[in-house]
Protein backbone atom coordinates (compact mmCIF):
# COMPACT_ATOMS: atom_id res chain seq x y z
CA UNK A 1 0.00 0.00 0.00
CA UNK A 2 1.15 3.38 -0.40
CA UNK A 3 0.69 6.98 1.01
CA UNK A 4 -1.50 9.19 -0.22
CA UNK A 5 -0.19 12.15 -1.91
CA UNK A 6 -3.11 12.77 -4.38
CA UNK A 7 -2.06 16.69 -6.32
CA UNK A 8 -5.14 18.83 -5.74
CA UNK A 9 -4.18 19.75 -9.11
CA UNK A 10 -4.58 17.26 -10.82
CA UNK A 11 -7.55 15.86 -11.90
CA UNK A 12 -8.67 12.22 -10.71
CA UNK A 13 -8.08 9.20 -13.06
CA UNK A 14 -11.61 8.47 -12.59
CA UNK A 15 -13.90 9.91 -11.74
CA UNK A 16 -17.49 9.40 -10.49
CA UNK A 17 -19.79 12.32 -10.64
CA UNK A 18 -23.61 11.55 -8.87
CA UNK A 19 -23.92 7.89 -10.81
CA UNK A 20 -27.61 6.47 -10.37
CA UNK A 21 -28.69 3.60 -12.09
CA UNK A 22 -32.53 2.61 -12.04
CA UNK A 23 -33.66 -0.68 -13.31
CA UNK A 24 -37.39 -0.14 -13.12
CA UNK A 25 -38.44 1.52 -10.36
CA UNK A 26 -34.83 0.20 -8.36
CA UNK A 27 -32.58 2.33 -8.05
CA UNK A 28 -29.38 0.23 -8.23
CA UNK A 29 -27.21 3.20 -7.63
CA UNK A 30 -28.11 5.91 -5.75
CA UNK A 31 -26.21 9.82 -6.72
CA UNK A 32 -22.66 8.01 -6.18
CA UNK A 33 -19.69 9.90 -6.34
CA UNK A 34 -15.96 8.81 -6.66
CA UNK A 35 -12.50 9.70 -7.42
CA UNK A 36 -9.98 7.39 -8.65
CA UNK A 37 -6.04 8.83 -8.00
CA UNK A 38 -3.82 8.48 -10.80
CA UNK A 39 -1.82 5.36 -9.44
CA UNK A 40 -3.69 4.29 -6.39
CA UNK A 41 -5.26 0.89 -5.92
CA UNK A 42 -9.47 1.69 -4.95
CA UNK A 43 -11.65 -0.98 -3.71
CA UNK A 44 -15.30 -1.58 -4.27
CA UNK A 45 -16.88 -3.58 -1.71
CA UNK A 46 -20.35 -4.10 -0.51
CA UNK A 47 -22.71 -6.79 0.70
CA UNK A 48 -25.24 -8.87 -2.03
CA UNK A 49 -27.32 -6.67 -4.25
CA UNK A 50 -25.77 -3.43 -2.89
CA UNK A 51 -24.59 -1.92 -6.72
CA UNK A 52 -20.99 -3.05 -7.37
CA UNK A 53 -21.55 -4.87 -10.90
CA UNK A 54 -23.73 -2.34 -11.72
CA UNK A 55 -20.63 0.61 -10.58
CA UNK A 56 -17.94 -1.91 -12.83
CA UNK A 57 -20.65 -1.99 -15.91
CA UNK A 58 -21.59 1.76 -15.89
CA UNK A 59 -17.50 2.36 -15.84
CA UNK A 60 -17.13 -0.32 -18.83
CA UNK A 61 -19.98 1.21 -20.78
CA UNK A 62 -22.75 -1.60 -20.45
CA UNK A 63 -25.21 0.41 -20.25
CA UNK A 64 -25.55 4.35 -19.44
CA UNK A 65 -26.34 5.90 -16.22
CA UNK A 66 -29.39 7.12 -16.01
CA UNK A 67 -28.25 10.36 -14.15
CA UNK A 68 -24.49 11.67 -13.40
CA UNK A 69 -21.44 11.23 -15.30
CA UNK A 70 -17.64 10.07 -15.79
CA UNK A 71 -14.53 11.95 -16.12
CA UNK A 72 -10.98 10.19 -17.42
CA UNK A 73 -7.66 12.39 -16.58
CA UNK A 74 -10.11 15.14 -16.80
CA UNK A 75 -12.23 15.11 -19.86
CA UNK A 76 -15.41 13.98 -20.48
CA UNK A 77 -16.19 9.92 -20.38
CA UNK A 78 -18.64 7.93 -22.51
CA UNK A 79 -17.07 4.55 -21.92
CA UNK A 80 -18.12 2.05 -24.63
CA UNK A 81 -17.01 -1.71 -24.11
CA UNK A 82 -15.43 -2.29 -27.69
CA UNK A 83 -13.36 1.27 -27.13
CA UNK A 84 -11.96 1.00 -23.65
CA UNK A 85 -8.39 -0.44 -24.71
CA UNK A 86 -8.26 2.86 -26.89
CA UNK A 87 -9.21 4.83 -23.93
CA UNK A 88 -6.80 3.14 -21.83
CA UNK A 89 -9.03 1.21 -19.72
CA UNK A 90 -8.52 -2.34 -19.36
CA UNK A 91 -10.97 -4.95 -17.33
CA UNK A 92 -11.19 -8.24 -16.33
CA UNK A 93 -14.29 -10.19 -15.77
CA UNK A 94 -15.75 -12.52 -13.58
CA UNK A 95 -16.34 -15.03 -16.23
CA UNK A 96 -12.84 -14.15 -17.54
CA UNK A 97 -13.99 -14.16 -21.54
CA UNK A 98 -11.12 -16.07 -22.68
CA UNK A 99 -11.33 -17.59 -26.72
CA UNK A 100 -11.60 -21.07 -26.20
CA UNK A 101 -9.90 -21.37 -29.95
CA UNK A 102 -7.30 -19.43 -29.29
CA UNK A 103 -3.91 -20.32 -27.58
CA UNK A 104 -3.35 -18.71 -24.21
CA UNK A 105 -0.42 -16.48 -26.11
CA UNK A 106 -3.35 -15.35 -28.91
CA UNK A 107 -5.53 -14.90 -25.92
CA UNK A 108 -3.24 -12.28 -24.73
CA UNK A 109 -2.30 -10.57 -27.92
CA UNK A 110 -6.10 -9.80 -28.49
CA UNK A 111 -5.73 -7.88 -25.17
CA UNK A 112 -3.08 -5.67 -27.67
CA UNK A 113 -5.66 -6.30 -31.27
CA UNK A 114 -8.04 -2.91 -30.27
CA UNK A 115 -4.59 -1.09 -30.03
CA UNK A 116 -3.25 -2.29 -33.11
CA UNK A 117 -3.52 -0.56 -37.03
CA UNK A 118 -4.20 -3.52 -38.27
CA UNK A 119 -5.41 -6.03 -35.12
CA UNK A 120 -4.57 -9.64 -35.27
CA UNK A 121 -2.64 -9.59 -38.72
CA UNK A 122 -6.04 -10.66 -40.48
CA UNK A 123 -3.92 -9.74 -43.67
CA UNK A 124 -0.54 -11.22 -44.85
CA UNK A 125 0.51 -8.15 -45.38
CA UNK A 126 4.51 -7.45 -44.02
CA UNK A 127 2.92 -4.70 -42.08
CA UNK A 128 0.29 -7.03 -40.85
CA UNK A 129 3.10 -10.10 -39.98
CA UNK A 130 5.48 -7.65 -37.84
CA UNK A 131 2.52 -6.83 -36.07
CA UNK A 132 1.79 -10.10 -35.56
CA UNK A 133 5.33 -10.63 -34.28
CA UNK A 134 4.82 -7.76 -32.24
CA UNK A 135 1.89 -8.68 -30.27
CA UNK A 136 2.94 -12.20 -29.69
CA UNK A 137 6.51 -10.97 -28.42
CA UNK A 138 4.40 -8.21 -25.85
CA UNK A 139 1.86 -11.67 -25.22
CA UNK A 140 5.00 -13.38 -23.75
CA UNK A 141 6.34 -10.70 -21.95
CA UNK A 142 2.71 -9.91 -19.90
CA UNK A 143 2.63 -13.80 -19.52
CA UNK A 144 5.87 -14.57 -17.95
CA UNK A 145 5.38 -11.37 -15.45
CA UNK A 146 2.69 -13.22 -14.18
CA UNK A 147 4.63 -16.38 -14.24
CA UNK A 148 2.52 -18.27 -16.61
CA UNK A 149 4.78 -18.22 -20.12
CA UNK A 150 4.81 -21.77 -20.28
CA UNK A 151 1.66 -22.21 -21.12
CA UNK A 152 1.72 -20.06 -23.98
CA UNK A 153 0.82 -22.73 -26.60
CA UNK A 154 -1.84 -24.34 -24.88
CA UNK A 155 -5.77 -23.75 -24.85
CA UNK A 156 -7.40 -22.08 -22.20
CA UNK A 157 -9.79 -24.49 -20.94
CA UNK A 158 -6.90 -27.38 -20.66
CA UNK A 159 -5.89 -25.31 -17.90
CA UNK A 160 -6.40 -24.67 -13.72
CA UNK A 161 -8.83 -21.70 -13.05
CA UNK A 162 -5.99 -20.49 -10.76
CA UNK A 163 -3.48 -20.37 -14.60
CA UNK A 164 -6.66 -19.02 -16.62
CA UNK A 165 -7.03 -16.70 -14.20
CA UNK A 166 -3.48 -15.38 -14.34
CA UNK A 167 -4.18 -15.32 -18.63
CA UNK A 168 -6.86 -13.59 -18.16
CA UNK A 169 -5.33 -10.82 -16.06
CA UNK A 170 -2.18 -10.81 -18.20
CA UNK A 171 -4.92 -10.06 -21.58
CA UNK A 172 -5.70 -7.18 -19.48
CA UNK A 173 -2.43 -5.82 -18.79
CA UNK A 174 -0.77 -6.36 -21.86
CA UNK A 175 -1.96 -3.04 -23.42
CA UNK A 176 -0.35 -1.18 -20.20
CA UNK A 177 -3.47 0.53 -19.12
CA UNK A 178 -3.57 3.88 -17.32
CA UNK A 179 -7.00 1.81 -15.14
CA UNK A 180 -7.40 -1.20 -14.85
CA UNK A 181 -10.32 -3.05 -13.62
CA UNK A 182 -10.93 -5.96 -11.52
CA UNK A 183 -14.53 -7.66 -11.16
CA UNK A 184 -14.36 -10.15 -8.27
CA UNK A 185 -10.52 -11.33 -9.40
CA UNK A 186 -10.50 -13.39 -6.11
CA UNK A 187 -13.71 -15.63 -7.31
CA UNK A 188 -12.97 -19.29 -7.36
CA UNK A 189 -9.56 -18.81 -6.06
CA UNK A 190 -7.81 -20.98 -2.97
CA UNK A 191 -5.97 -19.16 -0.07
CA UNK A 192 -2.37 -18.99 -1.72
CA UNK A 193 -3.58 -17.78 -5.46
CA UNK A 194 -5.13 -15.02 -3.59
CA UNK A 195 -2.24 -14.11 -1.68
CA UNK A 196 -0.15 -14.51 -5.49
CA UNK A 197 -3.13 -12.22 -7.05
CA UNK A 198 -2.61 -9.64 -4.09
CA UNK A 199 0.97 -9.57 -4.63
CA UNK A 200 0.10 -9.00 -9.08
CA UNK A 201 -2.44 -6.23 -8.14
CA UNK A 202 -0.05 -4.16 -5.34
CA UNK A 203 2.65 -4.25 -8.38
CA UNK A 204 0.14 -2.41 -10.90
CA UNK A 205 0.01 0.66 -10.01
CA UNK A 206 4.17 1.06 -10.51
CA UNK A 207 3.59 2.72 -13.87
CA UNK A 208 0.86 4.61 -12.78
CA UNK A 209 -1.86 2.93 -13.71
CA UNK A 210 -4.93 2.83 -11.21
CA UNK A 211 -6.84 0.14 -10.20
CA UNK A 212 -10.78 -0.17 -9.00
CA UNK A 213 -10.74 -3.81 -7.41
CA UNK A 214 -14.55 -4.79 -6.91
CA UNK A 215 -14.30 -7.52 -4.58
CA UNK A 216 -16.53 -9.83 -2.28
CA UNK A 217 -13.63 -11.18 -0.62
CA UNK A 218 -12.79 -8.43 1.92
CA UNK A 219 -9.40 -9.73 3.51
CA UNK A 220 -7.83 -8.96 -0.40
CA UNK A 221 -9.89 -5.59 -0.29
CA UNK A 222 -8.30 -4.83 2.90
CA UNK A 223 -4.70 -6.05 1.82
CA UNK A 224 -4.10 -4.68 -1.33
CA UNK A 225 -6.50 -1.18 -1.50
CA UNK A 226 -5.16 2.28 -0.63
CA UNK A 227 -8.69 3.34 -0.39
CA UNK A 228 -11.91 1.40 -0.14
CA UNK A 229 -15.37 2.92 -1.07
CA UNK A 230 -18.10 0.58 0.60
CA UNK A 231 -22.05 0.39 -1.35
CA UNK A 232 -24.78 -0.62 0.37
CA UNK A 233 -28.30 -0.87 -1.08
CA UNK A 234 -26.56 1.47 -3.38
CA UNK A 235 -25.48 4.07 -2.06
CA UNK A 236 -21.89 4.92 -1.48
CA UNK A 237 -21.97 4.71 2.80
CA UNK A 238 -18.01 5.00 3.16
CA UNK A 239 -14.94 5.93 1.79
CA UNK A 240 -11.18 6.02 3.36
CA UNK A 241 -8.28 3.87 3.93
CA UNK A 242 -8.41 0.19 4.88
CA UNK A 243 -8.00 1.45 8.42
CA UNK A 244 -10.99 3.83 8.50
CA UNK A 245 -13.39 1.28 6.64
CA UNK A 246 -12.23 -1.34 8.94
CA UNK A 247 -13.22 0.76 12.14
CA UNK A 248 -16.51 2.16 10.51
CA UNK A 249 -19.65 0.85 12.27
CA UNK A 250 -21.94 1.59 9.55
CA UNK A 251 -19.87 -0.61 7.47
CA UNK A 252 -19.84 -3.71 9.90
CA UNK A 253 -23.78 -2.94 10.31
CA UNK A 254 -24.23 -2.95 6.41
CA UNK A 255 -22.59 -5.90 6.70
CA UNK A 256 -23.45 -7.73 9.37
CA UNK A 257 -26.83 -6.21 9.75
CA UNK A 258 -26.80 -5.27 12.99
CA UNK A 259 -28.07 -2.40 14.28
CA UNK A 260 -25.90 0.57 15.39
CA UNK A 261 -26.43 2.45 18.73
N1 LIG B 1 -30.08 -5.80 -15.35
C1 LIG B 1 -30.76 -5.64 -14.21
N2 LIG B 1 -32.10 -5.51 -14.21
C2 LIG B 1 -32.78 -5.34 -13.07
N3 LIG B 1 -32.22 -5.25 -11.84
C3 LIG B 1 -30.88 -5.39 -11.78
C4 LIG B 1 -30.08 -5.58 -12.95
N4 LIG B 1 -28.77 -5.67 -12.57
C5 LIG B 1 -28.76 -5.53 -11.23
N5 LIG B 1 -30.02 -5.36 -10.76
C6 LIG B 1 -30.38 -5.15 -9.36
O1 LIG B 1 -29.63 -4.03 -8.92
C7 LIG B 1 -29.19 -4.23 -7.58
C8 LIG B 1 -27.66 -4.13 -7.54
O2 LIG B 1 -27.16 -5.28 -8.20
P1 LIG B 1 -25.59 -5.55 -8.42
O3 LIG B 1 -25.50 -6.80 -9.20
O4 LIG B 1 -24.96 -4.33 -8.95
O5 LIG B 1 -25.12 -5.77 -6.91
P2 LIG B 1 -23.75 -6.41 -6.40
O6 LIG B 1 -23.29 -5.55 -5.28
O7 LIG B 1 -22.82 -6.59 -7.54
O8 LIG B 1 -24.26 -7.80 -5.86
P3 LIG B 1 -23.48 -9.21 -5.76
O9 LIG B 1 -22.42 -9.02 -4.73
O10 LIG B 1 -24.55 -10.15 -5.30
O11 LIG B 1 -22.93 -9.52 -7.12
C9 LIG B 1 -29.73 -5.56 -7.13
O12 LIG B 1 -30.94 -5.35 -6.43
C10 LIG B 1 -29.98 -6.30 -8.43
O13 LIG B 1 -31.03 -7.23 -8.30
Amino acid sequence: MQEQHTDRSEPPRLRLDNITVRFGGLTALDSVSLDIPAGRIIGVMGPNGAGKTTLFNVICGVFPPSGGSLELDGSGFTPKPHRLTRHGVARTLQGLGLFPGLSVRQNVAAGLAATSHRGLGLLALPGAVRDEKRLAVRAMEALDLLGVAAYADALPDTLPYGIRKKVALARALVSEPRLLLLDEPAGGLGHEDIEELANIIRTVPGDGCSVVLVEHHVDLVMAVCDRIAVLDFGRLIAEGTPAEIGADPAVADAYLGVEVA
